[in-house]
């Protein structure tokens, strides 16, 4: 395991904002932290990237304590801020290699270290920019050179924190593009905190919804819809007339009403609970006292 997460507490003054937080991460997996504001998520990130020190727990990354990581260590781990501007000077290129040069004293033979700069600079599209000064990238530009700066010592392990905040909609798949190619052919383990909803589902083999301190769900995207969304909803006219129905068994309820009004079933419309609306239900059930953990 990357990632192993036990009891994991974090108390500011009398109040705990992780309680009894537990979790483990696959080599090779991309997982999501989604939660609401204040939920939970950098602090769990930043314990894990050994910038916090936890009040609790049992945490290894990498096999090791992040609050006792030596240099080597941290040379293995790849860390992507959600707002990091500084370097504003410098080239592209000249400012990858500067970083780059820290991780030399960490290569093995099996793994080398840094990455060279000029493919690294095409990995994450920016050869275009290689000798611009960073201050006058464009966002999503900085972004990708966010990500490159976190991944320029080869990381076995990246975290992300909001990596797409504020990106157009080309720039949010080019970089999803970007991440699956490190954990296609680099074998990266990514952990990354998002309220994109949308990016947690193309990216994540996982998603760990964390709410008020705790983890409330753990699964796909595919797994929380099924044990959290609301109904399905069916439309359909019959004889002109509109119909609305929400139902947990739509195929079931689409085949009675075709056994029931045949051939006068018309515009049969059914829309399956989202993972939007599974994630919306499952805080308000959090939010409510209910307990959802499975
Ligand atoms: N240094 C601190 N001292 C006291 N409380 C803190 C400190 N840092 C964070 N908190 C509190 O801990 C809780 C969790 O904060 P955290 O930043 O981890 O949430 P988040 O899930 O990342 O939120 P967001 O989605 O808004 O980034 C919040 O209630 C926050 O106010």
């Amino acid at each position: 395991m990357v990632v192993d997460v036990e009891g994991l507490r974090m108390r500011y003054g009398s109040r705990d904002v992780l309680d009894d937080v537990s979790f483990g991460v696959d080599r090779g997996q991309v997982v999501a932290l989604l939660g609401p504001n204040g939920a939970g998520k950098t602090t769990t990130i930043e314990i894990l990237e050994g910038f916090r020190r936890r009040s609790d727990g049992r945490v290894a990354v990498l096999g090791v304590d992040p609050a006792h990581g030596t240099e080597q260590w941290r040379a293995r781990v790849g860390v992507v801020l959600q707002s990091w501007r500084d370097h504003g000077r410098w080239r592209v290129r000249e400012l990858l290699a500067h970083l780059g040069s820290y991780y030399a004293p960490y290569s093995t033979p099996d793994h080398p270290r840094p990455w060279d700069a000029d493919e690294l600079v095409a990995a994450v599209g920016l050869t275009d920019q290689a000798n611009q000064e960073v201050r006058r990238l464009s966002g999503g530009q900085r972004r990708r050179l966010d990500v490159a700066v976190g991944a320029v010592g080869r990381p076995e392990l990246l975290f992300l924190d909001e990596p797409t905040a504020g990106f157009d909609p080309e720039a949010r798949r080019e970089f999803h593009d970007l991440v699956r190619g490190l954990v296609r052919e680099h074998g990266t383990t990514v952990l990354l905190t998002t309220h994109d909803l949308a990016e947690a589902e193309t990216l994540a083999d996982r998603i760990l919804v964390l709410d008020g301190g705790r983890i409330v769900a753990d699964g796909t995207a595919a797994d929380l819809a099924h044990r959290f969304a609301g109904d399905d909803e069916v439309r359909w006219t019959v004889g002109g007339e509109r119909f609305v129905r929400s139902t947990p068994h739509s195929t079931a309820f689409a085949r009675e009403l075709f056994l029931v009004h045949g051939e006068d079933v018309a515009d049969l419309e059914i829309r399956r609970a989202s993972l939007e609306d599974s994630y919306l239900a499952l805080v308000r059930r959090a939010e409510s006292g209910q307990r959802v953990a499975s």
